[in-house]
């Protein structure tokens, strides 16, 4: 679905976002895309939508390069920026003027989002709140129905109840057709959504993997004081001991510790990283 090519990209004068990268994402899948403040998740989705140009590379979208921000792209793709403004309009405006870019649009899919989000049809985008502004647009950008959704720091501004239901929402809006690539520093608003994880660092991918095979492949724990660690991969200390990332020798189940997985590849990359290589 997405094929990210020797990518080069900059800033002006500035040093490099990314150097030669390369990465594919494929289809049908929610892809967690996670890295320190400033590595370059917000760039790669402005590059990913076209909305930004690489000096040097090319990223596709179902095979077509992305720069040529084709109507064939470009209406089947929506981006979810991180600070966004709304146009002082009712919903309903908003969506007239709109809707008819994304041929799939869906009108069903818009209701059941903001039902699910609290909030009606009626409304009007410049007197919302700023968590209500993000909820509504979410749900245009649901309703887009588009094959790639991309979302920069979703839950950012949602309140708790909301969190969830943004998880319920995305989660009943998918398909096998559907990606939704999301970055975000919340990961455990969306830990449970993921199918895949990519762990960017610089131009380094330090992760780049299915849940099932991260947890097919480590297991996680929580261990006491006084339990041994000598096997473990990556230990952090807890409030009732340590939490602890072991090889998964025996095939076990664990529910997958996204910010733990996190912690250990920046510290113990080369240490986890082999774990998928054996
Ligand atoms: N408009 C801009 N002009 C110049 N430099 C920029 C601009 N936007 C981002 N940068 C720089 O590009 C780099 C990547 O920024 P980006 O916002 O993509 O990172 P990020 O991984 O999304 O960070 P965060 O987790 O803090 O949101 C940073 O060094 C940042 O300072």
């Amino acid at each position: 679905m997405i094929k990210i090519e020797g990518l080069t990209f900059k800033y002006g004068k500035r040093a490099s976002v990314f150097q030669d990268f390369s990465l594919e994402m494929e289809a049908g899948k929610v892809i967690g895309l996670l890295g320190k403040n400033g590595t370059g998740k917000s760039t790669l989705l402005y590059l990913l939508s076209g909305l930004l140009r690489p000096q040097a590379g090319h990223l596709y979208f179902r095979g077509v390069d992305v720069q040529k921000r084709l109507p064939q792209s470009l209406a089947d793709m929506y981006l979810v920026p991180e600070e966004f403004t709304l146009p002082n309009l009712s919903l309903n405006q908003f969506v007239r003027l709109n809707a008819s870019f994304y041929p799939r649009f869906s009108r069903e899919i818009l209701r059941n989002c903001l039902e699910d989000f609290g909030l009606n049809e009626d409304i009007h985008l410049g007197e919302l709140s700023m968590g209500q502004k993000k909820k509504a647009y979410m749900c245009f950008a649901l309703a887009a129905n588009t094959s790639l959704l991309l979302m920069d720091e979703p839950t950012n501004g949602l309140d708790i109840p909301s969190k969830s239901q943004f998880r319920k929402v995305l989660a009943s809006g998918m398909s096998e057709e559907k990606s939704v690539v999301i970055s975000t520093h919340q990961v455990r608003d969306i830990d449970r959504l993921l199918d895949h994880v990519i762990v960017i660092d610089g131009s380094q991918v330090l992760l780049d993997e299915s849940v099932v095979r991260i947890t097919d492949k480590l297991f996680f724990a929580e261990q006491g004081m006084s339990d041994p660690t000598d096997d473990a991969l990556y230990v952090q200390p807890s409030v009732h001991g340590n939490s602890v990332i072991l090889p998964n020798h025996y095939g076990e189940e664990s529910p997958l510790n996204l910010e733990l997985l996190f912690n250990a590849l920046l510290t113990e990359s080369e240490k986890i990283q082999k774990i998928f290589t054996e």
